[in-house]
């Protein structure tokens, strides 16, 4: 059913060797074009190990990686990331922190050459969804730390990836912050046909940005349930005092109070 953007199938990852630690075992996950979803479950069960298989950091031992068509056997360039502490060279400014992959890429830095003023045009148009218009001449240090996870956002963005993959990037931020950030990151969704892979500890954040929500078990991870969420879209954050949110939000605290218990 439905194009798939990311599968994963019947992955197992151990770091460290023969012996070492078993980080997944028998993962199974499957992301459509398009779609946002979320990875949830208890402390140390495997989502950044997730990331990492996704993005091509590791290679698994046993089953399988596709993205976007492609078995994973090496960092994939299609993707975008952004991490919990946004790291930001401050002796840039934001909007040449924002170009620095087109930097980095060898594919994007001979057309970054030969086209700046349109890469940095649509590091200007990113800037504006995320409600930083005009701060691209300031350093990173003169934002505050919400406005410098948006510029991360931007960054994250600027090569235009298929597919974007998001570690806990609201983690460090306080709750209205992350709140606004929420609202950014669902207007760059409806806006960029981008496929999101969020991985969060807040079940609020899971429920109210994505399509799909995964629970993983406890170490060694694997996924034990998977929810379609049918809120309409746009959703607004009032969405969160509606019952039918707060029980879904309620499901899954359960499902992975149950899942620490077996670890
Ligand atoms: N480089 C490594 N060497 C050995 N073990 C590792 C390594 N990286 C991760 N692990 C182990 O693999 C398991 C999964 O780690 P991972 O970082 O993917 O979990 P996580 O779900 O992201 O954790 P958290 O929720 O605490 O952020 C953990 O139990 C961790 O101790």
């Amino acid at each position: 059913m439905g194009d798939h953007l990311v599968r994963i199938e019947n992955v197992d990852m151990r770091y460290g060797g023969e012996g070492g630690v078993l980080a997944v075992s028998g993962l199974n996950i499957a992301v459509e074009k398009g779609e946002f979803a979320a990875v949830v479950g208890p402390s140390g069960c495997g989502k950044s190990t997730l990331m990492r298989l996704v993005t091509g950091l590791h290679i698994p031992q046993t089953g399988s990686v596709v993205v976007a068509g492609q078995q994973v056997t090496k960092p994939v360039s299609i993707v975008g990331m952004a991490f919990q502490n946004p790291t930001m060279l401050p002796w840039r400014t934001t909007l040449d922190n924002i170009l620095l992959p087109l930097e980095i890429v060898d594919k994007h830095r001979k057309r970054l050459r030969a086209h700046k003023a349109e890469y940095v045009a649509q590091a200007e148009r990113l800037l504006e969804i995320v409600g930083l218009k005009g701060f691209g001449d300031k350093f990173p240090w003169q934002l505050s730390g919400g406005m410098q996870q948006r510029a991360n956002l931007c960054r994250a963005l600027i090569h235009e990836p298929e597919l974007l993959m998001l570690d806990e990037p609201f983690g460090a931020l306080d709750a209205f912050t992350r709140e606004e950030l929420w609202q950014v990151i669902r207007d760059l969704h409806a806006q960029q046909d981008v496929t999101i892979v969020l991985v969060t500890h807040d079940l609020r954040e899971a429920v109210y940005l994505a399509d799909r929500v995964f629970v993983m078990s406890a170490r060694p991870g694997r996924v034990l349930h998977e929810h379609k969420i049918d809120f309409p879209r746009p959703r607004e954050l009032e969405l969160m005092y509606d019952p039918a949110f707060t029980k879904k939000v309620q499901e899954l605290r359960g499902e992975i109070a149950d899942a620490r218990q077996v670890a």
